[in-house]
């Protein structure tokens, strides 16, 4: 068994978070354990409320799983405000963490933000660099490389300036591209292109963060870069496919469906 860590917010709804992200690890078949960030007040039509945990409560959080238990991966969601990502930043290096996945979250599908403007710049320059790979969305790509992206060229060319900026690898997410969702992957040589029609589905609450931590499990459980993130754009495709219409809003996707496929229960 591989154990698998979430650095990330939680959602009260549990389609996104920290409650995404350990569904994701379960339906791998990894260990999951978490260190929440912050709480929101969330549900499928919007973001209330958002409460930010204290520096020091992370940290300590960090030191006791760390302390503790052999960790094969990570995964980081949103991180709200620059105490956070120091305080990350400096218990991922002291650790010697592996396998770091950075999603760098930075506003809910429903328009709330998730970091704080003045947080961004050091999202960027402290933890890109610890990433073994990043997945920004598109408004994402846009704001870190500070570029207009909306064809296969702009995603590629944001790619590369991202990789200078420290990442190993760089994903780049096409869900919220106008026509196909096709994600092109740079490992620094080349470029992987993971093509897919674009669902026709209200229900994407959370995809993000459960694509993130699909490829934390598989990179934990031993996938090359590649693997890791085919698996995982398969994974999200069969639960955006089976999402679940719950909730007034963006309802959630199914966590569990490709798993009770396999296993011939459904
Ligand atoms: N309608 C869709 N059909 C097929 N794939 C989709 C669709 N929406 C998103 N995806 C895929 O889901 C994954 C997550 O992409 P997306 O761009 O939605 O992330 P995100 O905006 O970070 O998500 P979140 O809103 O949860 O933060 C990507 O692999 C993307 O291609
Ligand atoms: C807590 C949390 N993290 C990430 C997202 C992704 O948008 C969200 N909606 N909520």
């Amino acid at each position: 068994m591989k154990n698998v860590l979430t650095i990330a917010g939680s959602d009260s709804s549990g389609g996104a978070g920290i409650q995404a992200d350990l569904k994701t690890f379960s339906a791998h078949g990894t260990y999951g354990m978490s260190v929440i960030t912050a709480v929101t007040a969330q549900n499928t039509q919007g973001v209330l409320a958002v409460q930010d945990i204290s520096a020091a409560i992370i940290a300590q959080q960090l030191e006791a799983v760390f302390e503790d238990i052999e960790i094969h991966a990570v995964k980081i969601g949103m991180v709200s405000v620059v105490e956070t990502i120091d305080t990350i930043a400096a218990k991922l290096k002291g650790y010697q963490a592996p396998n770091i996945v950075v999603d760098p979250v930075m506003v809910s599908k429903s328009g709330f933000r998730l970091l704080q403007p003045e947080a961004q710049a050091h999202l960027i320059s402290k933890l890109l660099p610890l990433a073994t790979i990043v997945t920004p969305n598109l408004p994402e790509a846009e704001v870190i490389t500070g570029q207009k992206i909306e064809t296969f060229e702009d995603m590629q060319q944001a790619a590369q300036n991202i990789h200078a900026m420290g990442a190993k690898n760089v994903l780049i997410k096409g869900g919220h591209r106008q026509t196909d969702a096709t994600d092109i992957l740079y490992d620094g040589e080349d470029f992987y292109y993971l093509p897919s029609v674009r669902i026709p589905s209200n229900n994407t609450h959370g995809t993000g963060c459960s694509l993130s931590s699909a490829i934390a499990a598989n990179l934990g459980q031993g996938c090359e870069i590649f693997d890791a993130v085919r698996k995982a754009k398969d994974f999200i495709t069969v639960a955006i496919e089976q999402a679940l219409p719950l909730g007034k809003g963006v309802g959630p996707i199914h966590h569990f469906y490709a798993l009770y496929k396999k296993a011939g229960l459904i």
